[in-house]
C-alpha cells in the first residue's frame, strides 16, 4: 500500500503511522468487505522482519505466534527467515501448517494442559527437531511420562520484569518459568535424558525506551545462568532473552531504537557458548494492521459526545483490557471538518467497551469510517464472540493486490458448535 503522505516531515521507517495508510484504499476496502474489517500490509511485515533482522544479524529471530496467527502472516513471516515461537499446541500445528520445518519451531509451555503436551510430543515424533521449552520441573517429568526425549529447552523466571502495562509483565511473574535459582540444578538433573539446548527468559510486553534499563538486567542475569549452566552441563546452543519490543501507539511516542537495543542486548548478555535469539511478536505486526470501523451512531451527552461504532472490546479488546491507547482517524471527513472531542464507543453491553474518551477527532458522523491504527497485534488474535457479534473478516494486502484472509463470521456460525 502506498503511503499517503500523512502531511508534514520525512516518514520514519522505523514505524508506519495511520496518517501514512492511504485513507482513499481502505475507504474502498471497507466499502467492498464490510466492517468492521482487519486490513494485514504483508509488505510492512515483510519490511518489519528485515528491520528485525538488519538489528540482530548475528541471532535468531523467532516470532512469536501469539501476537497475530494468521496463515498470510506466518507464511510471510517464514518466507523472511523467521523462526517460530509457538504458546500452544494449537500454535504448533498453525506454525506446522504454514510450512515451518520442526526445527525451526520452539514451543514455549506454559501451565501446559496435558491435551497439549500429548499433540505435541507426538508431532515431535515426526518433527524430532522441534523443541520444547519448559517453565516448571515437572513439566520435564510429564514430558518424560509422554516419551519426550528431544531438544530441550529451559524458561528461568530471571525476577525482573517489563512492558506496557503490569498485566503483560512477566518477568518477575511466578507463574512464568523455573525460579532462577532452581535453573542450573534442573539443568544438570536433565541433561542426560534430554538434549539440554538452550535457555529462555522473557520480561514481558510492549518494552519501550523507559523499560531497557529492565531489558538489560534481564538479559545481564542470563547471561550469567547462561554460564554457570555450561559449566555444569556443557555449552548450549541458544540464549533467548525473550521478545517485548515495543511500538509507539502514540502520535507523539518516538520509536524503539533497535539498533541500541540489540547493542544493550549483545553488550548485558556478555560471552556465552551458542547463539542469542529473540522472539518478537508486536513489532513484527502491530504498524501492518489497522482496524476499520464505521459510525451507527452519534449522541450528544451532557458530559460528551458518544461515538458509537460497529468495533467494539469483542473486535479489539486492548483498550478494554490494558486502557492501551490506539490512534484514531476519520477516514470520511474532509480536510474543513472542525474537530471535536468525542468519546468512541463499541456496541457490547459493558462499560469497559469504550475505544478512547473525550479524543479529539475530525467530527464523526453516521456512516463515517473510522481507522484505529497498530491493529495489527494482540486485534484479531485477541478478539471473541462475546455478546453474540461475530467476528470481523480480514483482508491481507500486498504487492498492490487485496484478499481476503479470513472471512466474516456469520450469525450461523455462532451456534455451529452447539449439540
Ligand atoms: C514467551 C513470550 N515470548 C514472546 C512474546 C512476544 O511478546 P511481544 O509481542 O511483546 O514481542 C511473549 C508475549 O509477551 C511471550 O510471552
Ligand atoms: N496481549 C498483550 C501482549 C501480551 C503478550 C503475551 N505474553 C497486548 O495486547 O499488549
Amino acid at each position: 500500500m502506498t503511503p499517503a503522505g500523512g502531511g508534514g516531515g520525512e516518514a520514519d521507517p522505523r514505524i508506519r503511522r495511520l496518517s501514512e495508510w492511504d485513507g482513499d484504499e481502505l475507504l474502498a476496502l471497507a466499502e467492498e468487505h464490510g466492517t468492521p474489517l482487519y486490513v494485514v500490509d504483508l509488505d510492512r511485515v515483510r519490511e518489519n522482519c528485515a528491520r528485525l533482522d538488519a538489528a540482530f544479524p548475528d541471532a535468531e529471530v523467532r516470532y512469536a505466534l501469539k501476537a497475530h496467527t494468521g496463515r498470510a502472516v506466518l507464511e510471510t513471516v517464514r518466507e523472511a527467515g523467521l523462526a517460530a515461537e509457538c504458546a500452544s499446541a494449537g500454535e504448533v500445528e498453525r506454525a506446522l501448517a504454514a510450512g515451518y520445518d520442526g526445527s525451526d519451531v520452539q514451543y514455549t509451555a506454559v501451565n501446559p494442559p496435558g491435551r497439549d503436551l500429548d499433540h505435541v510430543v507426538d508431532r515431535w515424533r515426526d518433527h524430532p527437531e522441534l523443541t520444547v521449552t519448559v517453565g516448571a520441573a515437572d513439566t520435564v517429568d510429564r514430558l518424560r511420562e509422554r516419551g519426550f526425549d528431544g531438544r530441550l529447552c529451559i524458561r528461568a523466571n530471571p525476577g525482573v520484569g517489563a512492558g506496557h502495562h503490569e498485566k503483560v509483565q512477566t518477568g518477575a511473574n511466578a507463574k512464568f518459568g523455573v525460579p532462577y535459582d532452581d535453573v542450573a540444578e534442573l539443568a544438570e538433573s536433565v541433561a542426560d535424558d534430554f538434549e539440554l539446548v538452550g535457555l529462555h527468559a522473557h520480561a514481558g510486553s510492549g518494552i519501550s525506551g523507559d523499560d531497557l534499563s529492565n531489558h538489560r538486567e534481564l538479559v545481564r542475569r542470563m547471561g550469567e545462568l547462561a554460564r554457570e549452566v555450561a559449566s555444569r552441563v556443557g555449552p548450549l546452543e541458544f540464549v533467548d532473552v525473550g521478545g517485548g519490543f515495543g511500538v509507539p501507539y502514540r502520535e507523539d511516542e518516538p520509536p524503539l531504537d533497535l539498533e541500541s537495543v540489540a547493542d544493550a542486548t549483545r553488550e548485558a548478555l556478555g560471552d556465552v557458548s551458542g547463539t542469542l535469539a529473540v522472539e518478537p511478536g508486536r513489532y513484527v505486526v502491530a504498524d501492518a494492521g489497522v482496524l476499520l470501523t464505521r459510525v451507527n451512531t452519534v449522541k450528544e451527552a451532557p458530559d460528551a459526545t458518544v461515538v458509537g461504532v460497529d468495533a467494539g472490546m469483542t473486535t479489539l479488546l486492548r483498550p478494554a483490557m490494558y486502557d492501551a491507547y490506539h490512534e484514531i482517524r476519520n477516514l470520511s471527513a474532509t480536510e474543513d471538518v472542525q474537530a471535536i472531542s468525542a468519546t468512541v464507543a463499541g456496541p457490547i453491553c459493558e462499560s469497559s467497551d469504550v475505544m478512547c474518551e473525550n479524543r479529539l477527532l475530525a467530527a464523526p458522523r453516521r456512516g463515517h469510517l473510522l481507522a484505529v491504527g497498530n491493529a495489527g497485534a494482540y486485534g484479531y488474535e485477541m478478539a471473541s464472540t462475546y455478546n453474540s457479534r461475530p467476528r470481523p473478516a480480514e483482508v491481507a494486502l500486498s504487492g498492490g493486490d487485496a484478499r481476503v484472509v479470513r472471512r466474516r463470521e456469520t450469525l450461523a456460525d455462532l451456534t455451529e458448535l452447539e449439540e
